[in-house]
């Protein structure tokens, strides 16, 4: 009998998970699956969960939440032969969405019982580990006074986002991989990810490839006001590429010099991270349930 250990984050995405716990029972119960709960509660759930996996040493994980609740769950799972799986209840959701995994819960749920399994590559930052994008600059504030506040949802992170690019100021970043110096100057935002679009599916890195071995640092450089709207327009018409103002660079490592040590999150979540920050692909070090039926991959 397969052991799904469900992690649940009662507050993300401002949605009442309490009657989807029933559906979840019901579930499992028809598919003949032994199922457990953890609910986090914002303190220590990285070692409470820690130790429910190892204690329940289940075969799948899955995150019932948003990004940081995925991040929360991948972290422990990295180079582990338990899978990963997504109900996406978050505000933004960006990795289910790059990952082509349902955002309707009845629908995400019957992945449990049906889907491939597929290795995707995470990022090591500094420490830490990224599973979907790791950003400073603009995103990142943005992101920091949305965790700071009280309000959740997408329509919270828009509001935030116009206030604060009133006055934003561009920051100085110094990127270099393989001892080459590939960026220095300033940037509106950077951000590192191996997936190809953000939460509000706004696409940052249009040619990403989630399992080959790389990942992507994408720079928007300063820009007049007046190009805002186009930037916008670019974003979701999947032809940032087009803008006169990114630059992209494929890396396997690599260095930033955040010399203002200007805000940084990590799938979501602010991280205080050093000026000088350090990425590595882990290629293909996490399994994740995947919506087509058929042969497992990688
Ligand atoms: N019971 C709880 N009470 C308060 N905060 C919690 C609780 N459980 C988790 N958290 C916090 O929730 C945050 C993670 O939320 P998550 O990213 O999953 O959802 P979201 O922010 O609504 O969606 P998204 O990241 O997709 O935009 C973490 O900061 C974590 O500390």
């Amino acid at each position: 009998m397969t052991k799904i250990l469900f992690v649940i984050n009662p507050i993300s995405g401002d949605i009442d998970k309490e009657d989807l716990e029933e559906d979840l029972v019901a579930f499992c119960q028809r598919h003949q699956i032994s199922a457990s709960f953890f609910r986090t509660t914002g303190e220590q759930d990285e070692q409470k969960l820690q130790q429910e996996i190892e204690q329940g040493q289940p075969d799948v994980v899955v995150a019932m939440g948003g990004d940081g609740t995925v991040n929360l769950v991948a972290k422990l799972l990295i180079d582990s032969p338990t899978q990963l799986a997504i109900i996406p209840q978050g505000s933004g959701n960006g990795l289910s969405k790059d990952l082509d995994i349902p955002q309707d819960f009845e629908e995400a749920l019957h992945l449990l019982a049906e889907h491939k399994v597929k290795a995707i590559d995470t990022l090591q930052v500094s420490g830490h580990h990224s599973i979907h994008l790791c950003d400073m600059g603009f995103n990142a504030l943005v992101v920091k006074r949305f965790c700071e506040g009280d309000t959740r949802g997408p329509g919270a992170y828009a509001w935030i986002a116009m206030q604060e690019y009133m006055s934003y100021e561009p920051k100085r970043y110094t990127v270099i991989s393989e001892g080459e110096t590939l960026f220095d100057g300033e940037a509106f935002m950077l951000t590192v990810t191996n997936a190809k679009a953000f939460g509000s599916n706004a696409t940052i890195n249009p040619n990403g490839v989630i399992n080959d071995g790389k990942f992507e640092i994408c720079i928007l450089e300063p820009f007049p006001k007046t190009a805002s709207l186009g930037i916008l327009y670019r974003m979701y018409t999947d032809s940032i590429d087009d803008s006169i103002y990114t630059q992209r660079f494929s890396c396997r490592s690599a260095t930033i010099l955040n010399h203002a040590r200007e805000v940084t999150h990590i799938d979501g979540e602010p991280v205080d991270l050093p000026e000088k920050i350090e990425f590595k692909v882990r290629p293909q070090s996490l399994h994740v349930l995947l919506p087509t039926p058929g042969e497992q991959e990688g």
